[in-house]
């Protein structure tokens, strides 16, 4: 079953095409992976289907609700969550704040009710306090939760936003470059969180990503961005022999690296 669907999803700044008549089928707790060389239309794609930019054209639907053009806290209510290419954590606040801020959109009790400290907003409290630990706890950083976030190492913050993600409930989870920056045993880490994620959480992943060996390793289905265009999709193995994928890459007159 396809959870998320886009069609012909296309957009222009000014002159510039970004992206042009792309479609994407993702099944339901499947990897996929959105490659292509540097602007090559990569993060623009993620900022529609997360409501950052309003498409051009083309249709987004979630579930089979169209989702396009809709604003980002929309867009995350209804099942879609993030993470970013620069990390975007608040550095000065613990890590188990950082994850209560990305639950606000699930906590139904209102400003004047926290600040009266009224019995149901406590209780809603207390509950978003243990929920945030869990995520800590399966992410890996229940001994730091009281630690600021900016104190902790690169592969940790990385291990927080995608915590702080979770804390949305999310279907559908959009993971910008995970492992950019890591060292080898970061990145085996967060290799292994994304897989169990998927298996373990009911979630479907698409990420951006440069670490050709990761993509290989684990994506179900690998869509190829080009100057805006999709170029080729297909599992790992007809994306590594694809001469067109090759050419984008490597430029014309290349061979096959595998
Ligand atoms: N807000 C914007 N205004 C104008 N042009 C933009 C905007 N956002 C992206 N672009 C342009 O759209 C094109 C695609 O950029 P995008 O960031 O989506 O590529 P990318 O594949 O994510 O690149 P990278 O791998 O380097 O992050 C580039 O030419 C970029 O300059």
């Amino acid at each position: 079953m396809n959870i998320l669907e886009v069609k012909g999803l296309s957009k222009t700044f000014g002159g510039l095409v970004a992206n042009s008549n792309i479609d994407m089928y993702v099944e339901k707790n499947s990897i996929t992976a959105v490659i292509g060389p540097n602007g090559a239309g990569k993060t623009t794609f993620f900022n529609m289907i997360t409501g950052v930019y309003k498409p051009t054209s083309g249709e987004i639907l979630l579930e089979g609700k169209p989702i396009g053009g809709l604003k980002p806290h929309i867009v995350a209510k209804y099942g879609i969550s993030r993470t970013f290419q620069n990390i975007r954590l608040f550095n000065d606040i613990t890590v188990l704040e950082n994850v209560l801020i990305g639950m606000h959109n699930h906590i139904k009790a209102n400003i004047i009710g926290t600040l009266l400290q009224l019995p149901k907003s406590k209780h809603e409290e207390e509950d978003a306090k243990k929920e945030a630990y869990r995520l800590l706890e399966y992410v890996g950083l229940a001994d730091l939760l009281n630690e600021a976030a900016g104190n902790l190492s690169y592969g940790a913050q990385r291990r927080l936003e995608i915590a702080r993600a979770l804390a949305t409930k999310p279907k559908v989870l959009l993971l910008d470059e995970p492992v950019a920056g890591m060292n080898p045993k970061e990145t085996k880490m967060l290799t292994d969180l994304i897989q169990d994620m998927c298996k373990k959480i009911d979630l479907t992943i698409i990420l951006i990503e440069h670490d050709m060996k990761l993509v290989m390793e684990i994506s179900n289905h690998i869509i190829v961005l080009d100057h805006g265009e999709k170029i080729a999709e297909g599992g790992p193995e007809d994306i590594r022999t694809n001469s067109k994928v090759i050419e984008a890459y490597l430029g014309k007159g290349a061979v096959a690296l595998a």
